[in-house]
């Protein structure tokens, strides 16, 4: 059940209410999309004009959503997507939101970019960790990240490949983005933020590689016997290649804070199952906030989705509980909207469960 402290009856409460007391800085980071904000909306409507064909008459009285995901077992199919510095909000940042991962059954991919270390957050959520990597330049600093991932236990590698470049965030162009003096990144290396005159996104931006390509993946393959997933893909053509590559895939236009207009990450899906075919496992992210959502993605064919906002927003409402709320939340709306759909398994989800018109 959802913290009974908390009063918000759903994730778009939440966000509401988040927008109330995050700083001006925070909400345009976090909330904020690319350009006209064309995909960050699609991302939310895509999920409300897809249509469900429920089935009837089947015992409902018992409903299990719980799954795996590369051989980990989840409670229920929703993980929390790689979210730069959760410090902007709670003092416990990171760890928190990974307490209320392992608490709730669920896998946290951690951000390169985050304000607490891979082993403070490996610590807690134990087994339940994934790293998400952005290449840096120098590939040392990348080569060292992966064995502290590796030797703190991280069960997988997440690359992202949908940001070689900052896309144009006018929000935070607006109200720029800083992280508090004398903060240490630990992932990022030693600097005085700001001391380079750019806002520390765009400080960012100059120490990952643009030229990152498909010959870097397989360097990545060679580097660690880790599971990697690249994430940011919206094409059948990339997800064979990634596949090719001895990968998993992560359908994702990074929130809509990358490309605009670039096509959502549901639409997508539907090519990228049968490029995949089986090969390997797929997840998703991007505007999901309803148990339907979820369930309509995993009828396309993801193994799991992943929020990043909802759960930014459960921390910035009550920490680790405001997270926990935010899993919770998802989880009983998927449990309920599996029982109307006549559907008590997740592998009975399939994409007979959508109308095609
Ligand atoms: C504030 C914020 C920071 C993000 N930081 C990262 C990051 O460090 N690495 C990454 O791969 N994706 C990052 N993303 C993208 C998310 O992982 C994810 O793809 C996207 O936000 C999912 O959409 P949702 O926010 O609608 O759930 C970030 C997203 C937000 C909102
Ligand atoms: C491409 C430069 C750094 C981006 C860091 C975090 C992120 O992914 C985001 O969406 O914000």
């Amino acid at each position: 059940m959802p913290t009974p402290d908390l009063p918000y009856l759903n994730l778009r409460e939440m966000e509401a209410a988040a927008a109330e007391v995050l700083s001006p800085a925070a909400l345009a980071y976090y909330a904020g999309g690319a350009n006209d904000e064309v995909t960050l909306r699609a991302n939310r409507d895509g999920y409300a004009a897809l249509r469900l064909r429920p089935r009837m008459l089947v015992d409902v009285s018992a409903i299990d959503t719980s799954t795996t995901v590369l051989g980990l077992p989840l409670d229920f199919p929703v993980g929390i997507a790689p979210c730069a510095l959760h410090g902007l909000v709670h003092p416990e940042a990171e760890v928190a939101t990974a307490r209320a991962a392992a608490q709730t059954g669920s896998v946290m991919a951690l951000s390169t970019m985050s304000h607490r270390t891979i082993e403070d957050v490996a610590h807690a959520a134990p087994g339940r960790l994934w790293f998400q990597l952005y290449l840096y330049r120098d590939r040392s600093v990348s080569r060292a990240l992966i064995r502290r991932a590796e030797a703190a236990g991280a069960r997988a590698l997440v690359l992202t490949v949908d940001a070689p470049v900052l896309g144009r965030r006018e929000a935070i162009i607006r109200t720029p983005v800083r992280v508090a003096p004398g903060t240490v990144l630990p992932n990022v290396g030693p600097r005085t933020p700001g001391s380079e005159g750019l806002d520390d996104l765009s400080y960012f931006d100059t120490l990952l590689d643009p030229a990152l390509s498909w010959a870097d993946l397989a360097w990545l393959r060679a580097q660690t016997t880790l599971p990697i997933i690249v994430k940011g893909l919206l094409t059948a053509e990339d997800a064979a290649l990634a596949v090719e590559h001895g990968c998993h895939v992560w359908v994702s236009n990074h929130g809509g804070r990358q490309l605009d207009t670039a096509v959502t990450a549901l639409d997508a899906l539907p090519e990228i199952a049968h490029a995949v075919a089986g090969r390997a496992e797929i997840y998703l992210d991007g505007g999901v906030t309803r148990g339907t959502d979820v369930l309509k993605a995993l009828a396309l064919g993801a193994a799991a989705v992943f929020v990043a906002r909802p759960a930014l927003y459960g921390l910035a409402l009550a920490g680790e509980g405001g997270v926990r709320h935010t899993l919770d939340l998802l989880r009983d709306e998927l449990r309920l909207a599996m029982a109307l759909c006549g559907k008590t398994r997740i592998a009975d989800l399939g994409p007979d469960l959508i109308w095609r018109g």
